[in-house]
């Protein structure tokens, strides 16, 4: 069977600095994977993130979805991909202050244009139903606890039905209750909607609730272990 995403002899070069971000890594990944991204600090893993993600691209190598090689394709054909296909979530929210959280849901919805008016709508309020998040849907994130701006993001992240979700340390500005409900909706994510998530981390009791853990050390994959 194809895999949903593949990297092959992935490295990238900053050549003008003189830096390998990412060196010969080779990773598969299949439907419904939940995947930690570990590996000390400056040792490659949102490098390794980002261009499995698609926001960034090789020196050398290939990186496949679904069996499409994306190395070559011109920007907009990536965005186009990511928007369709990928979900992000960051550190920091990202969540756009003027807008209510209903609103920041539905701008990849309408940037997609697959649903439309009412149908949007009804969409972006069950993504933030199924997350606890009903009562707001019409608040500004500045009304908003930490916990609740990283799940509007989560929503945000999940509002095109995506295939694959990319988190770089989601839980960085967490305490921990709030990190492990992130970590609870990652868990369903992968296992009742059959998401593949990839998440970088740096606390080893999140990571611990991955199913596989990929480890980086100096830009290379040095264990890839399923548990
Ligand atoms: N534009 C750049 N120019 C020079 N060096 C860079 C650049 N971007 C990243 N690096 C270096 O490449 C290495 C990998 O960076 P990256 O951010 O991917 O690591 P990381 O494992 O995510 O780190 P952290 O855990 O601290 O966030 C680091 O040593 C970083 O300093």
């Amino acid at each position: 069977m194809t895999p949903l995403l593949e990297a092959r002899g992935m490295t990238r070069r900053l050549v003008a600095e003189g830096v390998t971000l990412v060196r010969d890594v080779n990773l598969s990944f299949g439907h419904g994977e939940f995947v930690a991204i570990t590996g000390p600090s400056g040792s490659g893993k949102s490098s390794l993130l980002y261009l499995l993600g698609l926001l960034d691209r090789p020196t050398e190598g290939q990186v496949l979805l679904e069996g499409q090689d994306t190395v070559g394709l011109a920007p907009p054909a990536m965005a186009a991909l990511r928007l369709r296909h990928l979900g992000f979530v960051f550190q920091f929210h990202f969540l756009l202050p003027e807008f209510t959280a209903l609103e920041n849901v539905l701008i990849p919805i309408r940037k997609l244009g697959a649903l439309e008016g009412e149908a949007a709508r009804h969409s972006a309020l069950a993504l933030l139903d199924g997350l606890g998040l009903a009562p707001a849907a019409a608040k500004l994130p500045e009304q908003l606890s930490g916990g609740m701006r990283q799940r509007v993001a989560i929503a945000r992240a999940l509002a095109n039905n995506p295939v694959l979700v990319l988190a770089d340390e989601p839980t960085g500005n967490l305490d921990t209750k709030n990190a492990a409900a992130v970590f609870d909706i990652f868990e369903r994510m992968t296992r009742a909607e059959g998401r593949t998530v990839l998440v970088v981390t740096h606390d080893p009791d999140l990571a611990a609730r991955a199913t596989r853990r990929v480890h980086l050390v100096d830009g290379a994959v040095v264990s890839d272990r399923q548990v």
